[in-house]
């Protein structure tokens, strides 16, 4: 039997199996099966093309975001619309074939927009593009999920579903689970708060399906056993996504209404080109950027385009040493700070302090 059958065989069983206490444990087990043969079906199994079957186009500019999306729900569109590069549109399915970059240039920063070919469903199991186009996504800072308001709802689960079957986890973080495979010694299992949905017997099952019998594992939170199963298989990426429903010229405004209200979403048309700087801003927002000015000491910061620095948030004043000079570290004095991620403006800080958006850095370094 192909793994795609084993696959299958299971989800019939898993659909048949009364969710109930005394099922509770055999359900675990075969989601521990079923998520062995799913990442079974991503390795690469040695067949041409199988390793970096993804489209070949450079990483460039400050983040990467890709669009995925049934065929003809205006991929190309919005690319044609927010960035320089054309696309093809047409109405017509499968207009676009391949992976096409484009550059959003956003508040100083150079944010690259692929536009892939639209997926069916079972593009998880290589149906049309579809792996290539789940290989793209797995390289990207953030997904955005395309889908045409005008039809149905189903869209948006069907997708989540096709990328959750290929390890990718939309707008989740990685569970807060150690886990270390030992040599000998046993299971030790512990938590540091009480578990509601996974126990010391279900984590032993699992990790037995998996063949390990000898490892720590400490839940640092109330994980399910599908988590526990992604800790486990190490594979996962963790991806902020953000749901764009395109065409609303085509529906009610009490439909649009109800759509946005919906988490991570924002409504447009590409053809209208409404909501578009909304939704550019949203997609800063997902990326998690924040853009900081340099200055020098006695002169005025430079705000101009192009002269920001853009990082992650989060990033330290360690950081944007980094990111000016490889030597700037060495020479660092101080640093002097204006904005909000300080008390008094200007404030002296030392290289663990935190940058926030929009921040002045002047630093001062031994010459
Ligand atoms: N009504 C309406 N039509 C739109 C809008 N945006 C795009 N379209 C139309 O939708 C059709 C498909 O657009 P494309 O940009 O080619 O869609 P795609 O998702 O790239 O399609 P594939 O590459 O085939 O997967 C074209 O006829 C567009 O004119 C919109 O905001 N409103
Ligand atoms: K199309
Ligand atoms: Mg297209």
């Amino acid at each position: 039997m192909g793994i795609l059958e084993k696959i299958a065989e299971i989800e019939r069983e898993v659909a048949r199996t009364q969710k109930n206490k005394a099922t509770e444990y055999h359900l675990g087990l075969l989601k521990a099966k079923l998520a062995k043969y799913r990442s079974q079906l991503l390795e690469p199994t040695g067949k041409a093309g199988a390793k970096g079957e993804g489209f070949d186009v450079m990483k460039s500019g400050d983040a990467r975001v890709a669009l995925i999306g049934f065929p003809s729900v205006g991929k190309s569109t919005l690319l044609s619309t927010l960035t320089e590069t054309e696309s093809e549109c047409a109405s017509y399915e499968f207009t676009t074939l391949t992976c096409i970059p484009g550059v959003i240039q956003h508040k100083g920063a150079n944010i690259q927009l692929l536009d892939l070919p639209g997926i069916i469903e079972g593009a998880a199991q290589g149906k049309g593009r579809g792996r290539q186009v789940i290989a793209v996504a797995r390289t990207a800072d953030l997904v955005i999920i395309m889908c045409d308001a005008s039809k149905s709802h189903s869209q948006r689960e069907l997708l989540e579903k096709e990328l959750e079957t290929v390890g990718i986890r939309l707008n989740q973080t990685k569970p807060n689970i150690y886990f270390k495979p030992k040599k000998a010694g046993g299971l030790s299992f512990n938590s540091t708060l009480p578990l509601t949905k996974c126990n010391e017997k279900m984590v032993q099952m699992i990790l037995h399906e998996y063949k390990i019998f000898n490892c720590e594992v400490l839940f640092r939170e109330d994980a399910t056993p599908d988590q526990f199963i992604d800790v486990i298989l190490d594979n996962r990426k963790y991806l902020p996504c953000l749901y764009v429903y395109n065409k609303i010229d085509q529906i009610s405004i009490e439909e649009v209404d109800k759509l946005a209200r919906e988490p991570h979403t924002v409504v447009v048309s590409c053809n209208m080109k409404l909501n578009l700087d909304y939704l550019v801003d949203k997609v800063w927002e997902h990326l998690d950027l924040i853009r900081i000015f340099t200055k020098r000491r006695g002169a005025r910061p430079d705000f101009g385009e192009g002269e920001a620095l853009i990082m992650r948030n989060g990033s330290t004043v360690e950081h944007v040493c980094h990111s000016v000079h490889r030597t700037m570290v060495e020479k660092f004095k101080y640093a002097l700070v204006w904005g909000t991620s300080v008390k008094f403006s200007p404030q002296r800080v030392g290289l663990q302090h935190k940058m926030e958006q929009d921040d002045v850095i002047c630093i001062v370094s031994n010459l």
